[in-house]
C-alpha cells in the first residue's frame, strides 16, 4: 500500500519579508509540484530501516527505525492532532542528520531532512517506510520549495494515521476535508521553521489550499483573481538561502527600526490595495489596460521596497531592466537575495514579444517559464 500527496509551489505577489513582520501579503499556487510516496514494506521487503530518496538529487538516507528510536524517544512526545516544535530534541534531529556525510555542496538539504525525520516520527512514529521525494520546482528560489515539501511530506504521512478520513480505496487524486488541511497546514509550518528559522506561514498555507490568498499574522482570507493573470517567472539561478535572508531583515530592522516599520507599513497598505483590485469584479476590454496597469504599478512600488530592505541582487536587477525596454513591470518573488522573479504579462501582450523578452533573458544565462496564477492546493492519490 503506497500513498502519494503532491503540493504546489507558489509565488508572492506582494508583501514578502513585509509578511514576517506582520504586514500583509499576497500569494498563489503555481501549477509545479513537490510530489512525495511513502511505501510501507511487506513482511518480507522489511530491512527495519526508514529511507529518504531525493530523486532528483540522486540521493538516498536510511536510518534502522530502533537507532531513531533510541535518539529520539526521550524527547519525542508529539501527538499527531497537536503539531509541535522539536525544541527538546534539535540535537538529537542534528545527529542524526550529522552521520549521513551529505555531501558538502548539498549542505542546505540538512535542515530539510531534519525536517523529514521530525513530521515522520511525530506523525507516523517508528514504523519502517520508503518515503521517495520528486520535485518540479527549483531548489531554493523563491517558489516555495520548501513549503511544498513539508506540506507534501505532512499530507503523504498524515494520510496513513487516524487524523483523516480519506477513501483509501480511491482512484485518482484526492483533497482534503478543511479540518484535516488546518492540521496538515499546522505540520508543515512547523517543518519550516525547522528550515527557515522564522517563517510568516504564508508559503505553507498557499501551497495547503491552493488558488490566491491574503495572509497577515498567520491568518488567511483566499480568494480569487476576477481574471486569469499570466506571469513570467524567471530564475536567475542565483542561489540563495531563505532562512539567511529573513535574518537580514531582521538585523536591518533592529538598526533602523522606525524606518523600516514604515517600510513595512506601505508593504501592507500595497498588499491590501492589490488584493482588492485583483479580486474586483471582471473589468470590460477597455479597462483590462488599467486594471493591469494598478497591479503593475503595485508590483513595481513593492519591488522599491524589497530594494529598501536589502533582499535584491544584481540578478534581479538586470532582469528588471531587461524586461522594462519591453514595457514590462517585474518583482522579485520569494526572498529575494538571487532567484525568482516574476514580470506581469498583460492580456494584450503579443507572443511575438513574449518570446522576444524569453529570448533575451535566456541570452543572460536565466531560466523562463510562464505560469498561470492560481490552481489545486495539495492532493493526494492511493495506490493499493
Ligand atoms: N525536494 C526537496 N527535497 C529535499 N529538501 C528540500 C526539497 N525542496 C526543498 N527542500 C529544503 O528546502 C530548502 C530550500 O528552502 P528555501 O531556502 O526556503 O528556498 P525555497 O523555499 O524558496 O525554494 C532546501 O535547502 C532543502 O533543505
Ligand atoms: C521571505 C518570505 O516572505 C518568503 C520566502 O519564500 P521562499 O522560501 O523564498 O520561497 C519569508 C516568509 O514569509 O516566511
Ligand atoms: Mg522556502
Amino acid at each position: 500500500m503506497e500513498v502519494t500527496a503532491r503540493a504546489p509551489g507558489k509565488i508572492i505577489l506582494s508583501g514578502e519579508h513585509g509578511v514576517v513582520h506582520g504586514s500583509t501579503a499576497v500569494a498563489s499556487s503555481i501549477g509545479l509540484y513537490t510530489s512525495v510516496t511513502i511505501h510501507f514494506p511487506s513482511q518480507n521487503e522489511n530491512d527495519g530501516n526508514l529511507k529518504l530518496r531525493l530523486r532528483d538529487l540522486s540521493l538516498e538516507f536510511s536510518w534502522s527505525i530502533s537507532h531513531i528510536q533510541e535518539c529520539l524517544k526521550e524527547s519525542n512526545k508529539a501527538d499527531c492532532l497537536k503539531p509541535s516544535a522539536p525544541a527538546a530534541c534539535l540535537s538529537n534531529l542534528q545527529a542524526l542528520v550529522e552521520e549521513q556525510h551529505i555531501p558538502e555542496a548539498k549542505f542546505g538539504l540538512a535542515s530539510g531532512i531534519k525536517a523529514f525525520l521530525w513530521l515522520y516520527t511525530c506523525i507516523q512514529g517508528y514504523k519502517p517506510a520508503t518515503v521517495s521525494v520528486s520535485s518540479e520546482l527549483p531548489m531554493s528560489s523563491g517558489l516555495g520549495s520548501s513549503a511544498a515539501y513539508c506540506v507534501a511530506l505532512s499530507a503523504a504521512f498524515l494520510s496513513f494515521s487516524s487524523a483523516t478520513k480519506l477513501d483509501v480505496g480511491k482512484q485518482g487524486w484526492q483533497e482534503f476535508e478543511d479540518d484535516e488541511l488546518k492540521l496538515l497546514n499546522g505540520w508543515a509550518f512547523e517543518g519550516e521553521k525547522i528550515i527557515h528559522g522564522k517563517p510568516s506561514g504564508i508559503d505553507n498555507t498557499a501551497s495547503t489550499y491552493g488558488n490566491m490568498i491574503k495572509f497577515k499574522s498567520g491568518n488567511l482570507t483566499p480568494f480569487t483573481s476576477s481574471l486569469p493573470l499570466r506571469m513570467l517567472i524567471t530564475n536567475t539561478k542565483v542561489g540563495r538561502n531563505t532562512k539567511a535572508l529573513v535574518a537580514g531583515v531582521s538585523e536591518r530592522t533592529k538598526r533602523h527600526y522606525e524606518a523600516m516599520a514604515c517600510v513595512f507599513s506601505a508593504v501592507d497598505s500595497i498588499s491590501t490595495e492589490l488584493s482588492e483590485i485583483i479580486k474586483a469584479p471582471a473589468p470590460n476590454d477597455i479597462a483590462i489596460t488599467e486594471f493591469e496597469e494598478k497591479i503593475e504599478e503595485l508590483m513595481e512600488m513593492n519591488q522599491g521596497l524589497l530594494q529598501c530592505m536589502g533582499v535584491s541582487h544584481a540578478s534581479i536587477e538586470t532582469v528588471l531592466r531587461t524586461t522594462l525596454k519591453y514595457k514590462l513591470t517585474s518583482k522579485l518573488t520569494g526572498a529575494g537575495g538571487g532567484g525568482c522573479v516574476i514580470t506581469l504579462l498583460p492580456t494584450l501582450l503579443s507572443q511575438t514579444v513574449v518570446d522576444k523578452v524569453i529570448a533575451e533573458l535566456e541570452s543572460c544565462g536565466f531560466q523562463c517559464m510562464v505560469a498561470g496564477v492560481g490552481g489545486k492546493g495539495v492532493q493526494v492519490s492511493f495506490k493499493t
